[in-house]
């Protein structure tokens, strides 16, 4: 027995599935006590450690989330929004800290995670990287003091395998920059030009996705005006900062009321809510 959280981590042989089991061994405040996959994956039923190439570790991979999260007190979840959306649900009725690092989430995704929010603790960031949630500041910091004469634009690099784009730290950027002009960003985003898109138009945020290689992560926003331009830069370089702030995000999310928390609530970055 141990006085540890128990933690599950989702979508386990995923990059960051891997990268969580690692990380939750070497920072050990968390104690893992589950590991799932989707049914049918080769991986059900053998035991962890040994699909991961090491020793045994006694944590049998399954596809049973309700069995796996009534242990649990947290959730750690990178997966794919149809099963992120579903074990939200799931870690609420269970009453574990539900810890979404899944990107690529749609409006009607957000509002089933909004409801099992109001139940129980979730803390979602599209990116879990300190240095990512301090340039969302600084971002809305300099939208707010540049007039929209300075057009913004954020470009994003990410690997070959990644499903989704914008990638969710994009839209954060965007959000953060639209927050600080005081407009919403559905009303001035634009993705991707292509063909004769005509000139810019004035106040829109641009975003731009390149995928190739191995790339971990880059995000870059631009202020761009006449004569001059400022650009603020993000470069992650190893996955493990991402799973080292969904741990940090699971422990703070223990003793917290039932909400839906961001990275800047976990980071004290947001003073006044839920610190
Ligand atoms: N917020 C952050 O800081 C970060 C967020 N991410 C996001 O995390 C997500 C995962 O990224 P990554 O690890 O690279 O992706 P991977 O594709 O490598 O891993 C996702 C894993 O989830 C599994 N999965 C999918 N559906 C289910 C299900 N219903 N039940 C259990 N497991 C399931 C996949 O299985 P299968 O292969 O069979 O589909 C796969 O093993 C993405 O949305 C990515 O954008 C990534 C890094 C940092
Ligand atoms: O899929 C990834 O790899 C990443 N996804 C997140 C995103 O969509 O921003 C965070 C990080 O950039 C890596």
């Amino acid at each position: 027995m141990t006085d540890r959280p128990g933690v599950v981590v989702t979508g386990v042989s995923g990059r960051m599935g891997r990268m969580l089991v690692h990380e939750i061994e070497q920072d050990g405040r968390l104690a893992l006590t589950g590991a799932l996959e989707r049914s049918g994956h080769d991986w059900i039923g053998r035991d962890l450690g040994t699909m991961l190439g090491g020793a045994e570790t006694g944590v049998i991979v399954s596809d049973d989330a309700d069995k796996a999260f009534a242990k649990a007190q947290a959730v750690i979840d990178f997966t794919a929004p149809a099963a992120t959306v579903a074990f939200a649900e799931k870690a609420a009725r269970a009453g574990a800290v539900h810890v979404i690092g899944t990107t690529g989430l749609s409006y009607d995704d957000l509002k089933t995670i909004a409801a099992a929010g109001r139940r129980a603790v979730i803390v979602r960031a599209g990116n879990m990287s300190l240095g990512v949630n301090l340039l969302t500041q600084v971002t809305r910091q300099i939208a707010q003091a540049l007039g929209d004469e300075w057009d913004i634009e954020i470009v994003e690099a990410h690997h070959n395998r990644k499903a989704d784009a914008p990638s969710g730290t994009a839209l954060m950027l965007g959000e953060a920059a639209a927050e600080g002009r005081g407009v919403s960003l559905a009303d001035v985003s634009d993705r991707g030009r292509d063909g004769m898109t005509g000139p810019r138009r004035r106040g829109d945020i641009g975003f731009h996705a390149i995928r190739g290689g191995d790339v971990v992560g880059e995000h870059e926003v631009i202020f761009a005006t006449a004569g001059e331009r400022i650009a603020v830069r993000h470069i992650a370089s190893d996955r493990a900062l991402f799973a080292r702030g969904a741990v940090r995000a699971a422990l703070w999310g223990q003793d917290k009321a039932p909400g839906e928390y961001d990275m800047l609530d976990v980071l004290g970055l947001k003073p006044g809510r839920g610190t």
